[in-house]
């Protein structure tokens, strides 16, 4: 499990989290919402330990994240994270070679589901191919958690589809994924939690079972009744 306990961070006089706490679990999917700089990034920079916080702890299966348990997770950030005069071939081997839990298999059933070519170069590929390969390289990798910063931005509904199969796949198998995105239609049918960040605090964590089941709606009527006064 990850547990984000009373986190707090500020840019200089600005506080973004304000004693931000929730889980996300392993076999779940958990997806974090709020609107345009409510600080979700900033949550996955903090998980990954990319910024330092002002309060408040992170712990992964009961631990902190250090060096040693740092494989456990990956980060599947919206931009590309590779070099543009890299194929695809090649950033495979760069991740093949950073990561001992890379898994080759899993990248070449991703390339074929995808339909990806990998002699392509990285600077040549169209929106949705880049995240489908940003998607590739962080999946390849056998870690428990799978952290992902808007994998649908800016991607022609095609593109979001095949993405989306993505979630009810083998790929995510029992891992646990945290998601932040604004395209909740997509994937709402396949979220099992999802965590409400406004004004740099959590405004409601629930199971979506628990909404659709027992109160007859779904995430995106409950995201109305937060957001939409
Ligand atoms: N390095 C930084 N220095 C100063 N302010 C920052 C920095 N990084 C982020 N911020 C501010 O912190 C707030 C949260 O940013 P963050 O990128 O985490 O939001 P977000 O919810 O991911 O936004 P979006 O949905 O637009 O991606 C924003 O107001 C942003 O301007």
């Amino acid at each position: 499990m990850i547990e984000v306990k009373d986190i707090v961070k500020r840019f200089g006089r600005k506080t973004v989290l304000d004693q931000v706490s929730f889980t996300a679990e392993k076999g779940q999917i958990t997806c974090l919402i709020g609107v345009n700089g409510m600080g979700k990034t900033t949550i996955m920079n903090a998980i990954m330990k990319l910024t330092p916080l002002q309060a408040g702890e992170i712990l992964v299966d009961g631990e902190k994240v250090t060096k040693d348990t740092f494989e456990k997770i990956v980060f599947i950030p919206d931009a590309t994270i590779m070099l543009p005069h890299f194929t695809i071939e090649m950033a495979m081997e760069f991740m093949k070679d950073f990561y001992k839990n890379w898994n080759q298999r899993r990248a070449d059933d991703m390339l074929a589901f995808f339909k990806l070519n990998r002699k392509d170069k990285i600077a040549s590929l169209s929106k949705g191919n880049t995240a489908k390969v940003n998607l590739l390289l962080g999946l390849a990798v056998d870690a428990d958690y799978i952290l992902m910063d808007e994998p649908f931005s800016g991607i022609d509904i095609f593109s979001r589809e095949q993405i989306a199969e993505v979630f009810t796949s083998h790929l995510i198998e029992d891992r646990g994924v945290l998601i932040t995105t604004h395209e909740i239609g997509d994937i709402e049918h396949l979220i099992d939690k999802v965590v409400i960040l406004n004004d740099g605090k959590i405004q409601k964590e629930f199971m979506t079972e628990d909404v659709r089941e027992l109160e007859g709606k779904s995430v995106i009527d409950v995201l109305r009744e937060v957001f939409v006064q």
